[in-house]
């Protein structure tokens, strides 16, 4: 039998301790009034048009984000499977614009000229900038990663569950980043970037867990900025 220290968490990876330790936020970040109004049916569909808009422009951003991380995987990673696991992600993401664009057709949202980024989502591209130059680590930024990945995780699969009441034109949505497939996927993002802090200097833990708090702030401004429209 596997012999417990006195907390019993001793096999418990850094995320999990640092979600322990921000659990308001995480929940801030994860069950935001815009999610919960989705899967009780309230959401009001202007609200949802402004979140289709706006997440292409982040989506857009988040591109070259995840192409750094591959540059960054491949100098970097003790473990040639990362980039592998990285470069899953970015296929989807080619698959993904292609379906914002056909679901901006179906609402009547304009995706070309005049679309332009509100201020939470610049600042929220400004970050991602941060983190794709040459200077910006490689644990950092996978944690970060995870991060973005999982609120978007967490929050629509919220919406699936038994009992919401999602509305059936918004199932597809929710189900594209809470199907099983896409929380498997980031499961393999959380066990890389907990590998990688497991052995991490004291300096790089600080930076990374500033940037999983960093992250969830700006998600949090991002749902609230697509629920006033602004
Ligand atoms: C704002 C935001 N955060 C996360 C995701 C998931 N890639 C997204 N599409 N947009």
């Amino acid at each position: 039998m596997e012999k417990k220290g006195k907390t019993g968490m001793e096999n418990e990876g850094v995320i999990d301790t640092w979600l322990r330790k921000h659990r308001l936020l995480y929940v801030g970040a994860t069950k935001h009034p815009f999610i919960l109004s989705i899967s009780d049916g309230t959401i009001d569909i202007s609200s949802f048009k402004t979140w289709l808009g706006q997440d292409y422009i982040f989506v857009r951003a988040f591109v070259p984000f995840v192409a750094s991380l591959i540059v960054k995987a491949w100098k970097e990673s003790d473990d040639r499977s990362d980039m592998e696991v990285i470069l899953g992600g970015m296929a989807a993401l080619n698959d993904e614009l292609e379906w914002f664009k056909k679901e901006a057709f179906k609402w009547g949202v304009q995706l070309s000229h005049p679309l332009l980024p509100h201020k939470p989502n610049q600042e929220y591209c400004r970050f991602l900038e941060s983190l794709m130059s040459v200077e910006a680590n490689y644990t950092v930024a996978i944690t970060a990663f995870w991060a973005i990945e999982a609120v978007y995780q967490e929050s629509f699969a919220l919406c699936l569950g038994d009992e919401s009441r999602t509305p059936p034109e918004l199932k597809e949505t929710c189900q594209r980043w809470g199907s099983e497939a896409f929380a498997k996927y980031c499961c393999s993002l959380k066990h890389i970037a907990n590998r990688r802090l497991k052995q991490a200097s004291d300096d790089e833990l600080k930076k990374a867990e500033v940037a999983l708090l960093t992250v969830l702030e700006h998600e949090v401004e991002f749902w609230n900025m697509s629920r006033s429209g602004s």
